[in-house]
């Protein structure tokens, strides 16, 4: 189908680029409340100095992220930035704890933090880089600086726990990213012809007036309605009124071009959006649908039932955005095409 990856990879990307942001602030904050306990906990009870300083600045840092994320400011960088931040302060700690106090195990928490931020593909390569960036520094530490005291098993239970955690993120990370997938899909989509619904419709619009607005390249908008339908349904059947809505979208899809986008606004109405197309260009196209669908009648229950459709058009003004006027002049234009004894093409009103 034309229509259903890029809008749905649109609407899935923008959905999980909220959710990232929205993590990151949460993890963010509640990162500043756990370096500020243990920077006090580490300073004042038991008396590591180095792990207190290296709380305190991690707090300083998280501090900053929180409020730039609030700010709205970068927000692209800024969770992989927090994520950096959470590595070296879980690496400091697993690398200067002392032996036996299970201050190994603050790194396993790494994996989760970077896939639920960072997706699953950027996740995992981070997860896979600290294990190896923390178990190299674990391996010199060991070999080249005993005094530190720590040991073999250290180094395995480290080891072991972010591979452990790190499987269990991408399993996790990568079943919700496909239910969303899911969901974004039967969102978007018009579970009777497959088009895209006013949902899918609308975030194709956005795209398309964005990308029409940078390349200054004219844009038009068909809105169309079904003649008649409910005479159909009611002479032939629902069934016979499902087949002449699929008949109709089957016939269009056969015509038009990989980047025009087609939705079912709702009932027998449609819209056709026309990126790289002016008003004369529309209309022509207008006809040629109507011939087509002339030429091919719905063959249902034995009889051949004809179809025909009223389009309304318009054509964006040079820098337009806006779906509600766009659609309020095309759907005038319908209107007056369905006052003028349907089956024509109306484009100006
Ligand atoms: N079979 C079927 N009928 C539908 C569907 N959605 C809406 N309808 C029917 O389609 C008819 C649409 O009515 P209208 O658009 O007001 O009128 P029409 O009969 O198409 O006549 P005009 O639009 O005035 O030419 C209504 O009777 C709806 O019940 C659907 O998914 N399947």
């Amino acid at each position: 189908m034309k229509y259903s990856q890029r809008y749905h990879a649109e609407l899935v990307n923008r959905d999980a680029e909220t959710r990232r942001v929205r993590l990151t602030l949460r993890a963010a904050l509640l990162g500043v409340v756990l370096t500020g306990f243990f920077a006090w906990f580490d300073g004042w009870v038991t008396g590591y100095v180095f792990h207190a300083l290296a709380e305190g600045i991690s707090c300083v840092a998280l501090s900053w992220l929180v409020w730039g994320l609030h700010r709205g400011y970068a927000p692209q960088i800024l969770p992989l930035l927090g994520v950096a931040l959470a590595a070296v302060l879980l690496a400091i700690l697993t690398v200067t704890g002392a032996p036996g106090d299970g201050v190994v195990i603050w790194a396993a928490l790494l994996p989760p933090l970077a896939f639920f931020v960072l997706g699953v593909w950027r996740g995992l390569l981070v997860s896979l880089g600290f294990c190896l960036i923390l178990n190299l520094t674990l391996w010199l530490c060991i070999t080249l600086i005993p005094a530190f005291g720590l040991n073999w098993l250290a180094m395995v239970n480290v080891g072991a726990s972010l591979l452990a955690s790190t499987v269990l993120s991408l399993l996790y990370e990568h079943s919700r990213a496909h239910s969303a997938r899911r969901l974004a899909h039967a969102a978007s989509t018009d579970p009777l012809t497959g088009v895209a619904n006013r949902r899918g419709f609308l975030a194709g619009f956005e795209c398309h007036m964005a990308v029409a607005v940078r390349s200054c390249s004219p844009i038009s908008l068909l809105l169309f309605d079904l003649d008649r339908l409910k005479q159909l349904n009611d002479e032939l059947g629902h069934a016979a009124g499902d087949a002449a809505i699929c008949h109709v979208v089957t016939v269009i899809e056969g015509m038009i071009r990989a980047q025009d986008l087609l939705a079912r606004l709702g009932g027998d109405e449609f819209a056709l959006l026309l990126p790289d197309t002016d008003l004369a260009g529309a209309a022509a196209l207008a006809h040629k649908l109507q011939a087509a669908l002339a030429q091919t009648p719905l063959e249902v229950a034995g009889t051949r039932w004809p179809l025909t459709l009223s389009i309304g058009l318009a054509e964006a003004a040079p820098g337009e955005t806006d779906y509600d006027r766009l659609a309020s002049v095309a759907d005038r234009c319908l209107y007056r095409a369905k006052e003028g004894g349907r089956d024509r093409v109306v484009d100006r009103c």
